[in-house]
Parts: structure tokens; C-alpha cells; sequence
């Protein structure tokens, strides 16, 4: 077990997007965050990305080499770029997630990279969560817990990633701890740019939606939209978690329409997604911060403020860096995993106690569950 006190710890998060590792720095106890430190990104290249894609669906047992090869190798590159560090906390690529059939599998070796970098690293953070029940995700709701105390919140917030795949988590700053019974709510949303992506791909060769370029020139197309929302994962109440690939389906739907119609639509799906889950909030939120790669996307927020209530804001207006929050929240996560403390509890992934997941490997190859 790891020395008390604040320690420094590096997360690193690979996201359903694809594009690569994001690596930060936070020094933290497990509970409060002392202090943000640097960061890293190391893009994927287009053959890592091709593999890395030919992979997805993939379990264990099937022939990985050269996918595991690629996230260890961009992970130990990116990570070794930094100094001091206690402990590392290492996502892995998600291949697939079926929580309530074959499990969720997060690509990487974490002893291997334990030994690639010298520094103990806590990995496999979702499979307790499921073999306990639990959805597995999302798990970032606990970092988001410590961020609503790091800001000063006092009223009930909501933080919204929109990443590949959307997931928002309501926070009462009140709670004394994330673990506490009404502390946190949390599902997916439903998806969020990785059909756009798809979409962007197919139709212009591009990897996405710049600024909202496309989708600013066209118009949602209500048809379409309603279809969308007809997919039962829209009535399952929360907590809920999404494959990548779940709503491939949205491709089909916006088939028959010009570029700029079909990138509106998607837009607009994923931005009503949000709307359709903020529903399930226990009570308004005081303001929805925003986080991930969407919050660059213009039309996306604009779409969202009409929607909703309430102020709607990237996370840069409290302070915090929208681009490595993921990678932060796996820094926070391990030093709990690490600790004993739990990871999830029933509000943020169904799972039935508060649980904490993760394996802790340290360099000389001794893993140990730690769940
Ligand atoms: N300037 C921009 N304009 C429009 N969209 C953008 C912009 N920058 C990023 N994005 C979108 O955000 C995506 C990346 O988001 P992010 O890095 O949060 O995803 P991720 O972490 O891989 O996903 P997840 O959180 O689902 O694991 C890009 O693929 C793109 O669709
Ligand atoms: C299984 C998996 O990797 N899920 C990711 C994905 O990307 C966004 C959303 O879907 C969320 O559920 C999760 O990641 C974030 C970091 C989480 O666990 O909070």
C-alpha cells in the first residue's frame, strides 16, 4: 500500500475517439485535489488508428498483438516524458462493452507498462464494477465530485463530457463524501461525436466536424431526430453505459440526407441526448459544465444552451482543462484504487455497494487486485 499524505499521480486516458493518450498530473490524497500539474498528449498515428479500429469488439483471446503493442508503446512514450511520479493510472483502450453480457475490456498490460516505466501503475479499473453488476462506467463521476469541492460549488452542478460517447454526472458539492448515498448521478448520455466522426469520414474524408463548420450550414431534420429518440436506451432509466458502436444505427438514419442536413441531424441527436437525460437529474442543476472534445463544437453548445435550463459552460470557466480532465480523473482514481477506496457506488454505475476497482502492478511484475 502506498505512503499517507498526498502523493503525485499521472493518469492517462485513451478515448472512444481514437485520436490517443492524454496525460496529466495530479497531486491528491484520494480525496482532495492539492494541485494540477502537467500534462502530455500523444497522438495515434493513421496506421495505429486503423489498428486500434480493427480491433474494437475484440476480447480477450483474440490475436491483439499488435494492438496491445501500439497502446503500450504510445503509453510508455507519452508517460515516460514525466518526473517524480508515485503512481500511474492507466485506462487502456476500450475494445468492447457489454456490461450485462461478456464484460468490458480495456486493452493494456499494465504490468508491462509497470516495468517500462519503473513506477507502480493501477489498471483494469471497470471489471470489479461489472462482476459486482455495475455498468463499469462511467467512473470519471468521483473525479467530478472532488472538481465541484475544487471550484467552491455550493448548489448541485452537472458535468458533461462529449467525448465519443456522452455521459453526464449531477453532483451535490454538499456531500461529504462521492460514495455518500444522493451524491452522485451518472449514465451516458447516449453518443456524442463518434457517429458525427463516422459521418465526417464517410462522407468528406475528414476525422470531424471542425468548429462545426458542416452542420452550421444545414438543418435538423425532426424525422430523423424523433427515429433517434425512439431507441430504447432512451426510456432505461440511469445508471446506463454505452458501447462506442451502439448507435451506428444513427448513420442509417441520416442516410438519405445531404452532408449539411446529415451533420446537423447528428448534432442534434447528440445534443437531445443530453436533454433527454438531464431529466433524470434529482434536481435542476445549478449549471452544466461542460467537458471533452465537444465543447469545442459551436453549433453542438449552441444547440445545448437552447435546450436547457440552465447556464451552460465549458469547464475552462471554472478553471479546470476540458482536454485532460479524463486523463486527471485516472490520476485521482488510481491513488483511491491504490488506497482502498472505492472507485463507483450505486448512483454512478448501478453497481450494488460502493466499490473500488483497479489492479495495482508494481515494476518488478507483483500485480495485485486491489477490488
Ligand atoms: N474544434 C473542434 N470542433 C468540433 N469538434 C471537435 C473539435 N475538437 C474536438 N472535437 C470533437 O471531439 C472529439 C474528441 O473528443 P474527446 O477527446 O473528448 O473524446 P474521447 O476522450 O476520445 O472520447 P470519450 O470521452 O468518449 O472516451 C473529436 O473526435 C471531435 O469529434
Ligand atoms: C467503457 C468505456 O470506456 N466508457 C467510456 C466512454 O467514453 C465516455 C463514456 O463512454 C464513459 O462511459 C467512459 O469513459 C469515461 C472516462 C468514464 O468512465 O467516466
Amino acid at each position: 500500500m502506498m505512503r499517507t499524505g498526498p502523493v503525485k499521480a499521472l493518469g492517462a486516458m485513451s478515448g472512444t475517439s481514437l485520436d490517443g493518450v492524454d496525460a496529466a498530473v495530479v497531486v491528491t490524497d484520494g480525496v482532495t485535489i492539492l494541485e494540477f500539474g502537467d500534462s502530455a498528449y500523444r497522438p495515434y498515428s493513421e496506421a495505429e488508428q486503423a489498428v486500434l479500429r480493427a480491433a474494437l469488439g475484440k476480447w480477450p483471446g483474440a490475436d491483439l498483438a499488435a494492438a496491445s503493442e501500439i497502446v503500450l508503446g504510445a503509453h510508455r512514450e507519452v508517460l515516460s516524458r514525466f518526473e517524480g511520479i508515485d503512481v500511474v493510472g492507466f485506462h487502456g483502450q476500450t475494445l468492447a462493452h457489454e456490461p450485462r453480457g461478456r464484460g468490458t475490456h480495456q486493452l493494456g498490460d499494465g504490468a508491462a507498462l509497470a516495468d517500462a516505466l519503473g513506477v507502480p501503475v493501477v489498471w483494469d479499473f471497470r471489471s470489479a464494477d461489472v462482476a459486482l453488476g455495475g455498468e463499469g462506467a462511467p467512473l470519471a463521476p468521483f473525479f467530478h465530485w472532488a472538481c465541484a469541492k475544487w471550484i467552491g460549488a455550493d448548489k448541485p452542478l452537472c458535468f458533461l463530457n462529449l467525448g465519443g460517447v456522452g455521459n453526464l454526472t449531477w453532483v451535490d458539492p454538499a456531500a461529504a463524501k462521492p460514495e455518500a448515498p444522493g451524491a452522485l448521478l451518472a449514465f451516458d448520455t447516449g453518443p456524442a461525436n463518434a457517429p458525427l466522426n463516422d459521418l465526417m469520414t464517410q462522407r468528406r474524408g475528414l476525422a470531424y466536424d471542425e468548429g462545426g463548420a458542416l452542420a452550421q450550414q444545414g438543418r435538423v431534420e425532426e424525422g430523423a431526430l424523433e427515429l433517434f429518440l425512439d431507441e430504447g436506451f432512451f426510456r432505461r432509466m440511469p445508471p446506463k453505459s454505452l458501447d462506442r458502436d451502439d448507435f451506428s444505427v444513427m448513420l442509417d438514419l441520416v442516410r438519405e440526407l445531404g452532408d449539411a442536413d446529415a451533420a446537423a441531424t447528428m448534432t442534434g441527436m447528440a445534443a437531445t441526448a443530453v436533454m433527454v437525460g438531464m431529466e433524470h437529474c434529482p434536481s435542476p442543476p445549478d449549471r452544466v459544465l461542460v467537458t471533452g472534445g465537444g465543447r469545442k463544437n459551436p453549433v453542438m453548445m449552441e444547440m445545448l444552451r437552447a435546450g436547457l435550463d440552465c447556464p451552460v459552460a465549458p469547464v475552462e470557466d471554472v478553471g479546470l482543462d476540458g482536454d485532460m480532465l479524463e486523463a486527471q480523473a485516472f490520476a485521482w482514481l488510481a491513488v483511491r484504487v491504490a488506497r482502498g477506496l472505492p472507485t463507483s457506488a450505486p448512483g454512478t454505475t448501478g453497481v450494488a455497494t460502493p466499490v473500488g476497482g483497479g489492479q495495482l502492478s508494481r515494476p518488478e511484475r507483483r500485480s495485485e487486485s486491489v477490488a
